[in-house]
């Protein structure tokens, strides 16, 4: 069974407490953006992991693939599967692409075993594999808080605007990420914020951590004004990092600077 796991961009990222769980609160808007991975799984006489495309740290047993099957073994009757993933999504890049893995594995287990798992339940099992995997159940805009893995409704349509992402060879770890910041709470809401046109954005819609990578990594501030050089309406750095993105309000010629990145462009939904 083939499916075509995809990334998010956060619209905003506001750090907004530390938890006595060592985990972070925070908010946020998490778009579905169409740069994807491939996942197949089909049922085999063992379980097998293999991968292709961009090389993956750690070994296979530690996969999101391999340990979100695992998770669901253990309460269902789930054959053994062979479970092939083509990498293509930039990885400590910010996009949530291993998230998104493990979601469309437990997705694509529920429909092909007919385990009959609701989308609650399935963010619930999401949820134990990393704070940002339960987006990937849904996939659609959603406003999140908490650990990132709590949603509401919101009223944001970026549909026909185009998007630039660009990773500049530079993997930042979440936990790196995190270790960097100084949470706070913020004077306006970002939910109210993003309700704006999105033309207010560059002046109001921050990612905390540009603050503290941007004085570390030069690049990721170079990339940011040259997208509003050749005429981004809004660009920030996505997630964690590296990426940065940058939309347009039609298709754009990838500028020469960015010819040695891994840079993806396409239509917003
Ligand atoms: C920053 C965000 C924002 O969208 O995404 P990415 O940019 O990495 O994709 C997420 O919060 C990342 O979520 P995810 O990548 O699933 O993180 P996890 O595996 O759960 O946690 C990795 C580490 O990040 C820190 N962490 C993560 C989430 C959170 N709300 N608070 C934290 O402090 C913790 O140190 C944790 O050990
Ligand atoms: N299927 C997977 N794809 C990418 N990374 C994975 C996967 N499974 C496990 N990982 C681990 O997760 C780490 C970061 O994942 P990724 O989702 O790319 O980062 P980010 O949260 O910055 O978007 C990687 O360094 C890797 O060790």
């Amino acid at each position: 069974m083939l499916s075509f796991p995809t990334c998010k961009i956060n619209l905003g990222l506001r750090i907004t407490e530390k938890r006595t769980d060592g985990f972070h609160n925070l908010q946020s808007c998490f778009y579905p953006v169409g740069w994807g991975d491939v996942l197949d799984i089909v049922p085999s006489d063992t379980f097998d992991f293999s991968n292709s495309g961009l090389p993956i740290p750690g070994n296979a047993t530690d996969n999101l693939c391999a340990r979100a099957y695992e998770l669901l073994r253990r309460d269902f009757d789930v054959p053994p599967v062979q479970i092939h993933l083509h990498k293509i999504i930039p990885i400590g890049a910010g996009l949530g692409g291993g998230s998104a893995d493990a979601a469309f594995t437990l997705k694509a287990l529920n429909e092909r075993f007919s385990l009959g798992l609701s989308i609650a339940q399935l963010e619930d099992y999401a949820r134990l594999l990393g704070s940002d995997c339960a987006f990937f159940i849904q996939n659609r805009p959603l406003y999140c808080t908490e650990k990132g893995d709590v949603f509401s409704e919101i009223a944001v349509d970026l549909t026909g605007y185009y998007i630039l992402l660009v990773y500049p060879n530079l993997a930042i770890s979440t936990a790196e990420a995190y270790a960097g910041v100084k949470p706070h709470q913020p004077e306006q809401a970002l939910l109210d914020q993003l309700q704006a046109p999105i033309t207010s954005w560059r002046n109001t819609i921050h990612n905390d951590f540009e603050d503290s990578l941007f004085p570390k990594y030069p690049i990721l501030r170079q990339i940011k004004d040259q997208l509003y050089k050749i005429g981004a309406v809004y660009t920030s750095m996505s997630g964690s990092g590296s990426t940065v993105y940058g939309i347009f309000n039609a298709p754009i010629v990838t500028p020469n600077q960015f010819q040695n990145y891994n840079v993806w462009q396409g239509k917003l939904m």
